[in-house]
């Protein structure tokens, strides 16, 4: 038998089958369409999201020589906080999916918080007021799209994160569901009580009859029909795909983090059953649930630009031809050479949230070169990452034994000997590098009795390499205090063009 994991990613979907050891059998991808029809708008097809994800069900399955009926249990993970409305009757998306990094209702967010509504959000959600969550989105799509809002009300409208949405499709349109993790991103879930706000649901002006029902990461969530896989398989498990990265990494003590290195950075810690209250612009979060009525609680912050900045290198200045490549020019030098890099494309998230900083170099001379600017990028990533780390272990009162790390980025070895250096202890790279799909599959295996229960997975983790500190730590101290003189130096720069 093995577990399908389906992984509905902001830039792709992905499928990966998992036998008992966490092993890959079988795997497969499909792009995703991105959509920027105004600046700071991002939008994806609902459609394609399901039928990209459906077709890499298949082919993976197909790839790992399975069928429908060697499938214990499917588990699926996805980029978080996207909101998709749908027509109940019709299964029809209503509009295209806003996806998480849409900015089209910052302005909302602004009469907001001068209305007062922070702190409820804070003290319901643990989140902040900002257009990165589901519920200014939906308020929007309510507000522009025509009749929506009475037809919301009279119950003819469905929301979901992507999770919900692909359920429901797989279900024929019998089961509207979500996960406790996804329902946390949304804003409007009352993460103590464990159920929606109806204060909040008030405050932004949306009808309940829209939300789907909660239930913990290990649920039966739904039966995918026998049209879709070729028989019917039960969908055990779901998560964000940060929660998701947690559990495949095996963080199940209060204490231990994950860091996921992909276009940006999210870095997640286990807080157990603390509801940590941050004084440095951390996200309170839910980390999973297992049982209705219980969840274990996380801290959250995130970084905008990390690989993106590698990106950058390669399609903005041409001195690389493909991603990996940038540890090689990163070596030819042996340090920054005083050069320091805050890639602030979008403005600064964690512990800063500015959304008008912008990307700056600093500490350029004559004598700097390709490959200083290589080597910044790459500090940057793990600078970035410290940063939120100390905020981290301030707000929760802790040091951090060691960071587990994961993501396309996560690949650097010299990017993660530094970040184990600025940050003074290992960093841990495990066996499998599809962590995040790993998780998923570990929270359907663990419902459907295919894994007995957490200290069995907790136990089969691997390592593939770690980064041990190596760097003196006066040497730390004087760089981590450069590197904030530098995002200093890229803070509170752009400004609102003069009317
Ligand atoms: N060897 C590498 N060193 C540094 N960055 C890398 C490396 N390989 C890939 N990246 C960066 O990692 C990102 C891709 O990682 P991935 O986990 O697939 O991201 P996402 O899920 O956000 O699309 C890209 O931004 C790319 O520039
Ligand atoms: O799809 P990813 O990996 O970019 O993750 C997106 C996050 O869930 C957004 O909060």
């Amino acid at each position: 038998m093995i577990v399908l994991a389906l992984d509905a990613g902001t830039t792709s979907s992905r499928a990966i089958a998992f036998d008992r050891d966490g092993a890959v059998l079988g795997f497969d991808q499909r792009e995703l369409t991105q959509f920027f029809p105004r600046p700071g708008w991002v939008e994806h097809d609902p459609r394609e999201i399901w039928t990209t994800q459906l077709e890499t069900a298949r082919a993976a399955l197909r790839n790992a020589g399975a069928t429908a009926a060697d499938v214990a249990a499917i588990g699926i993970t996805n980029q978080r906080e996207t909101a998709i409305l749908w027509d109940r009757a019709t299964g029809a998306p209503v509009a295209p999916a806003i996806v998480w990094q849409d900015r089209r209702t910052a302005d909302r967010c602004d009469a907001l918080r001068a209305n007062g509504l922070e702190p409820l959000i804070r003290a319901q959600t643990g989140l902040v007021l900002d257009p990165y969550f589901s519920a200014t989105k939906i308020a929007w799509l309510l507000d522009r799209v025509a009749g929506l809002r009475g037809r919301a009300e009279r119950g003819e409208i469905a929301f979901g994160t992507v999770d919900a949405w692909l359920i429901w499709n797989f279900s024929g349109g019998s089961r509207h569901v979500t996960d406790v993790t996804n329902a946390s991103r949304t804003m409007l879930f009352d993460i103590r009580r464990l159920t929606w706000s109806d204060a909040l649901l008030d405050a932004f002006a949306i009808p309940r009859a829209l939300l789907p029902e909660v239930l913990p990461c290990t649920a039966a969530f739904a039966t995918a029909g026998a049209e879709h896989l070729g028989a019917p398989i039960l969908i055990a498990g779901v998560a964000g795909d940060q929660q998701a990265a947690l559990v495949g990494q095996a963080c199940f003590r209060d204490g231990l983090a994950k860091s996921t290195y992909g276009t940006g950075s999210f870095v997640v810690l286990n807080t157990g059953a603390r509801i940590v209250e941050s004084a440095h612009g951390l996200l309170a979060t839910i980390a999973y649930g297992f049982t209705p009525g219980e969840a274990t609680y996380a801290l959250e912050g995130s970084v905008f630009v990390t690989g993106a900045a590698v990106q950058w290198l390669r399609d903005g200045l041409g001195i690389i031809e493909r991603a990996s490549d940038v540890e090689r020019l990163a070596r030819t030098v042996d340090d920054n050479g005083g050069c320091f890099f805050v890639p602030a494309f979008t403005g600064l998230g964690t512990p800063y949230w500015d959304p008008h900083a912008r990307g700056t170099i600093v500490g350029i001379t004559r004598g700097t070169t390709r490959g200083h600017l290589a080597r910044a990028a790459l500090e940057a990533m793990a600078f970035q990452t410290a940063d939120v780390i100390d905020a981290m272990e301030r707000d929760a009162g802790l040091s951090l034994c060691e960071l587990r790390v994961d993501g396309g980025a996560a690949e650097n070895d010299l990017a993660m000997q530094f970040q184990a250096d600025v940050l003074g202890v290992p960093v841990v790279r495990p066996s499998t590098a599809e962590t995040t799909a790993l998780g998923a599959a570990y929270l359907a295996g663990l419902q459907a009795g295919y894994w007995e229960d957490l200290g069995a997975l907790a136990r089969r983790r691997r390592e593939r390499s770690r980064f041990v500190p190596a760097m003196p730590a006066p040497q730390r101290a004087g760089l981590l205090a450069q590197w904030r003189r530098a995002v200093a130096r890229s803070r509170d720069w752009e400004q609102a063009p003069s009317s």
